[in-house]
């Protein structure tokens, strides 16, 4: 059983990022990031951190915009506005899960979708579907991907069940899998769903992104398959330093022994999205640059 290190894979990422900023800052050019939190969540406070510490690190420009979790929605779309005409900003996000009383679709719609370094306007989710690379795509189903490819996982012909259809894993996921680059069969599975275990046990490799902490037990994998737990769930833990433990959407300890090759939470596909959101800023000032 091989254990995916998405530590490593990050890093590696990071590496060939970090030589593309150094070639870009040699011609004068410095990537630039936005990154806009409405409301003070403890977690997405953590997320929004780590991604402009993560700027930091690699030398690129970062700005950092907290609105109170009372921002109206003309506020924030302000925000927006003003970022989507600053020049040294090449890519915006705003970190989900907004406050309730935010409409994010309308937001997501405001972002420029040339500067839209998470994927999630319409104009990018249509690239993604039209395999038109000029698109982005979600970072978390990107690294997902990419770890598969640094596993030597084949997914040409496998047969994938991707647990969950969120906007932003579950969806793009599975036309990741479907595009011609991967070739896999793909069925995407839900809380509605019919014998959820036993259509997981047809599956070569399954993507559990349903955001229920170890929902996946052993009854629904199959020996030999390939296992991307996409889950963050916080679980209280009286013990563990910070009173809750982080754990995923796959019972590790029973799934693992049964596996080719499983992702660990954490330091499975958790440190790919900070990774290839970096990746994504860069495409985005190379095509706003023409570098
Ligand atoms: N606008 C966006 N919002 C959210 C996204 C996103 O891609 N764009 N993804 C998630 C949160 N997220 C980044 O934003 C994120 C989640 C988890 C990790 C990570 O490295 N997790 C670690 C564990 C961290 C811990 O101990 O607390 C791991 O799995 O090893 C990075 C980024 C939702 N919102």
């Amino acid at each position: 059983m091989q254990i995916i290190d998405g530590k490593l894979v990050a890093s590696q990422v990071l590496e060939e990022v970090k030589g593309d900023i150094d070639r870009l800052k040699a011609a004068g050019i410095t990537p630039g990031l936005a990154v806009v939190l409405v409301g003070d969540d403890p977690a997405s406070q953590v997320y929004v951190n780590s991604k402009v510490k993560k700027c930091g690190e690699l030398g690129m420009h970062s700005r950092k915009i907290v609105l109170p979790a009372d921002a109206s929605q003309e506020e924030l779309l302000e925000v927006i506005r003003e970022l989507n005409a600053d020049a040294s900003i090449h890519g915006i996000l705003v970190q989900s899960p907004p406050p309730p009383h935010i409409d994010e679709a309308a937001v997501v719609l405001e972002i420029d979708p040339a500067k839209d370094v998470d994927g999630f306007h319409p104009e990018n989710v249509a690239k993604l579907v039209m395999e038109d690379e000029s698109g982005f795509v979600p970072c978390t189903p990107l690294g997902c991907i990419r770890l598969l490819k640094a596993a030597g996982i084949e997914t040409a012909g496998a047969n994938a069940v991707v647990i969950g259809r969120s906007m932003i894993v579950g969806k793009p996921m599975a036309h990741l899998l479907m595009s011609k680059q991967s070739n896999a069969t793909v069925t995407v599975a839900h809380s509605r769903t019919k014998n959820l275990p036993e259509l997981c046990r047809s599956a070569d490799i399954i993507v559990a992104a349903i955001g229920r902490p170890s929902f996946v037990t052993a009854e629904f994998v199959k020996d030999g398959a390939v296992v991307i737990d996409v889950g963050i769930n916080r679980v209280e833990d009286a013990s563990a330093k910070r009173g809750y433990r982080i754990v995923g959407d796959v019972a590790y300890d029973e799934v693992a022994p049964r596996c080719r090759a499983i992702t660990p939470v954490p330091g499975g596909v958790g440190p790919m999205t900070i990774a290839m959101l970096m990746a994504n800023t860069v495409k985005a000032c190379r095509q706003q640059t023409g570098a």
